[in-house]
């Protein structure tokens, strides 16, 4: 039997991932559930300066470093721990320092591209997309980054045309053909939750029975 499984939770920017996640992981026992953003993955720019750092696609698969992400993900998958990189919005940037991340059973991955590229795609054992129309993403996008991400209306909605847009319809929406469960609204959607919820406690409980 698996050591542990991994549900992917992807969608667009301000979709409700977060947020999903966070419900999901409320309904799990602590030391059984840990959470892996996509978000921590993006490529270190430190040879890059803040002037340049921010015109990058942050929308585009080539800002990730999903060799890491697919590394650590394996290791989590053979009970080895991790050194997960920890983002810095503000300054565009990988921190220096890393988080610690002890592998549990249950691994929940969330970001905007994980549906994309196939290698991640096979290591997740449900894969979820959470389905918000746009109209609303923006609203809560421009309000999130404002007071969380340190930016100004006028870049939020700026990106927005430039980058986050054109690369959502692009990459992000035509992965939504390879999920299993899709979540309409996200966020708070508790029966969508609780049927995720299901499948977990049966596998943590058919792994209690093995052991
Ligand atoms: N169903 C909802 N109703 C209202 N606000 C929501 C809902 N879901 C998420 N939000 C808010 O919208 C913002 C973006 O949500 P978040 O979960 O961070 O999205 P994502 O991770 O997909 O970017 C957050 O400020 C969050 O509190
Ligand atoms: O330096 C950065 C890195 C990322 N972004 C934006 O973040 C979102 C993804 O995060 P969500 O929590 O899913 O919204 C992505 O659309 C990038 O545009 C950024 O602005 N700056």
């Amino acid at each position: 039997m698996k050591n542990s499984i991994i549900i992917g939770i992807a969608g667009g920017s301000g979709s409700g991932k977060s947020t999903v996640t966070d419900e999901l992981k409320n309904l799990i026992e602590e030391d059984k559930v840990t959470i892996i953003e996509q978000d921590s993955y993006y490529k270190d720019q430190s040879s890059l300066p803040y002037e340049q750092r921010v015109k990058t696609n942050y929308d585009h698969p080539f800002a990730f470093d999903n060799e890491l992400l697919i590394k650590h993900l394996k290791m989590l998958k053979n009970n080895e721990p991790i050194e997960k990189p920890i983002y810095d919005f503000e300054k565009h940037n990988r921190k220096e320092e890393t988080k610690l991340i002890i592998p549990k059973e249950v691994i929940i991955l969330e970001g905007i591209l994980i549906l994309t590229e196939e290698e991640i795609r096979n290591l997740l054992d449900i894969k979820v997309f959470v389905d918000t129309d746009s109209d609303v993403r923006i609203i809560r996008r421009i309000l999130r980054d404002i007071k969380e991400r340190g930016r100004s209306l006028e870049s939020v909605i700026l990106q927005y045309m430039s980058t986050v847009r054109p690369a959502h319809l692009q990459f992000v929406e035509p992965s939504k053909k390879y999920a299993d469960v899709i979540i309409p609204e996200g966020g708070y959607n508790k029966v969508a939750i609780d049927l995720i919820n299901t499948k977990v406690q049966a596998f943590l409980k058919e792994k209690e029975n093995n052991n």
